[in-house]
């Protein structure tokens, strides 16, 4: 289990994240939403480790990692998929895959064919540079990239964002699938809130740095979400 506890982050002077917590289980999807700039990018910079807290604490079970450097995290089980997505445009989907065995072992060093069951069409393009795919494409090359690592948790900023409805709902299978695996924890940040609902277990929403609300699925009031969610 990940378990954020009372987490400040401050760019200079801003104060980003304000005494945030949050915990993501192992078999569980929590997702976190919010509004553009209330700090969701943050407080995933902060558990990944690209952007150190200030005061608080992130134990991933039961190990501290406030203070650890971000590939350690990465070797630890933690697997990253940025907003933007970040693949390498001049490398071939192929080449970007591997870039993901830097956190592994020897041998270690292989693509699982689950990969390619959940993302097809990124089998039929092995050969394609990364560039050369379209935006949906690109983001289902960088979950996969995060998946050839291993991860025990699996983080995801805003996966929906500028992508086609078709591959949004990709996404979301693929999601639940390794949800059912049990060996996973998710972390989704969110703004496309109904696609986030029917995936989540749990959920946390963000306003202004701070959670606000959080609970499971089942006892969401989705109109006090709302509330938080439109400007
Ligand atoms: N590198 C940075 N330097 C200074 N301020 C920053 C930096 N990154 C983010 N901020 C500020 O911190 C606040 C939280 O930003 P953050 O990106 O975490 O929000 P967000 O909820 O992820 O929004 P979005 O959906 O637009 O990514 C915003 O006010 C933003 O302007």
């Amino acid at each position: 289990m990940l378990t954020v506890d009372r987490i400040d982050l401050f760019y200079g002077a801003a104060q980003a994240l304000r005494s945030v917590s949050i915990k993501a289980e192992t078999g569980r999807i929590l997702t976190v939403l919010g509004r553009n700039g209330v700090g969701k990018s943050s407080l995933l910079r902060a558990i990944v480790g690209q952007h150190m807290v200030a005061s608080g604490a992130i134990r991933w079970n039961d190990h501290d990692v406030t203070r650890l450097p971000s590939h350690l995290r990465a070797r630890s089980g933690f697997g990253y998929v940025p907003q933007g997505r970040e693949i390498f445009p001049l490398l071939t989907v192929r080449e970007n895959l591997m870039t993901g065995f830097a956190a592994l072992k020897r041998a270690e060093r292989v693509i699982d064919d689950e990969i390619f069951s959940l993302f097809p069409v990124l089998n039929d393009m092995l050969g394609r540079r990364g560039g050369d795919l379209s935006g949906g494409q690109q983001q289902q090359l960088a979950i996969a990239r995060a998946l050839v690592t291993k991860p025990k948790l699996l983080i995801l900023d805003e996966p929906t964002e500028g992508i086609q409805p078709s591959i949004i709902k990709d996404i979301g299978r693929a999601l639940v699938h390794l949800r059912r695996r049990g060996d996973m924890a998710i972390l989704v940040v969110e703004q496309y809130f109904e696609w986030a609902r029917d995936i989540c277990d749990d959920y946390a929403v963000m306003d202004r740095g701070a959670v606000v609300l959080a609970g499971t699925r089942e006892a969401m009031n989705e109109a006090d979400v709302r509330g938080r969610m439109t400007v």
